[in-house]
C-alpha cells in the first residue's frame, strides 16, 4: 500500500465537513491525487445504508444493529473505493473512519471498546489511518451550531440527548490520548477560517514532501 490515508474526526458540528470543503483546493498542488470520501458512505451501498442508518423514522434501530450497520458499510467502503486509491498511491482523505464508532457506538452509546475494537478490526482486517485529525470542541458549542446552521439536516444520531454527546466527546479525547502517534488534536472551537489554517500547517509540516 503506497498512499497516504488520513481520517478526520470529531463530534457532531466540530465542523469537520467545512474543513475538508475549504482545504481540498488548497492541497490540490499535492505530488498525489486526492480522494475525498466520507463514512458511512463513500460507494453505492454504503451510501444506501447511510440512508436506513441516519433517517430519524428508524427508531427500531438499536444500539447493536447500528454498530453492524455501520461496520457493514465501512467494509463495502474500505474494499472498493479506499483500498483501490491507497494500492495506486493516491492520498485518501475521510470525513470519520473507525474511531466515530468507537466514540460513538463504544463509548456513546457504551457498548464497550473492545467490542467496537474487535468489529472495527474484522471489518477493515486492521487497516488503520497514517495520520487523523481529531476536531475538538465542546459539546454544547457543537450542538449550538448544528441547531442554528443545519436545521434542515438533522439526523437521527445528532438527535440523540447532549448527555450521548458528551459521552461521545468524551470518548474521543480518551481515544486520542491513548494513540498520540496517530492523531493530531485541533482546536474546533475557533473561527472557521483558523481551523482551516490550523488544519493546512497540520498537513503541509507532516507531509512537507509531498507538496
Ligand atoms: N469553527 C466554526 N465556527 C462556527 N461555525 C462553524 C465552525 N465550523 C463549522 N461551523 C458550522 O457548524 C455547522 C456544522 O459544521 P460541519 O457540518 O462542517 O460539521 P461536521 O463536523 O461535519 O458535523 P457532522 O459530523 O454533524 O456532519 C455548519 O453549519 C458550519 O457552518
Ligand atoms: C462512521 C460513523 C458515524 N457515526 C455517526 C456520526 C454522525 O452522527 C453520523 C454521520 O453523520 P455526518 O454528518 O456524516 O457526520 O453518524 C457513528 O455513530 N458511527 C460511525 O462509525
Amino acid at each position: 500500500m503506497n498512499g497516504i490515508f488520513i481520517s478526520l474526526e470529531g463530534p457532531d458540528g466540530a465542523g469537520k465537513t467545512s474543513v475538508l470543503q475549504a482545504i481540498l483546493p488548497e492541497i490540490q498542488n499535492m505530488k498525489r491525487e486526492i480522494v475525498a470520501t466520507r463514512e458511512p458512505g463513500g460507494v453505492r451501498v454504503a451510501e444506501e445504508i447511510r440512508q436506513v442508518i441516519l433517517n430519524p423514522k428508524n427508531t427500531e434501530i438499536d444500539s447493536k444493529t447500528e454498530l453492524m450497520l455501520f461496520a457493514a458499510a465501512r467494509r463495502l467502503h474500505m474494499q472498493e473505493k479506499i483500498l483501490p486509491a491507497l494500492a495506486a498511491g493516491k492520498v485518501v482523505i475521510v470525513d470519520r473512519f473507525i474511531d466515530s464508532s468507537v466514540a460513538y457506538q463504544g463509548y456513546g452509546r457504551e457498548l464497550g471498546v473492545e467490542v467496537v475494537d474487535w468489529l472495527n478490526n474484522f471489518a477493515t482486517d486492521g487497516l488503520k489511518p497514517d495520520l487523523t485529525l481529531y476536531f475538538d470542541v465542546d459539546t454544547d458549542v457543537a450542538l449550538e451550531r448544528i441547531m442554528n446552521n443545519r436545521a434542515d439536516e438533522i439526523n437521527r444520531l445528532d438527535l440523540e440527548r447532549a448527555e450521548m454527546h458528551r459521552k461521545v466527546r468524551q470518548g474521543y479525547l480518551e481515544i486520542v490520548a491513548k494513540s498520540p502517534e496517530r492523531f493530531v488534536k485541533i482546536d474546533a472551537s475557533q473561527p472557521l477560517n483558523q481551523v482551516i489554517s490550523d488544519t493546512l500547517s497540520v498537513l503541509k509540516n507532516r507531509f512537507s514532501n509531498e507538496f
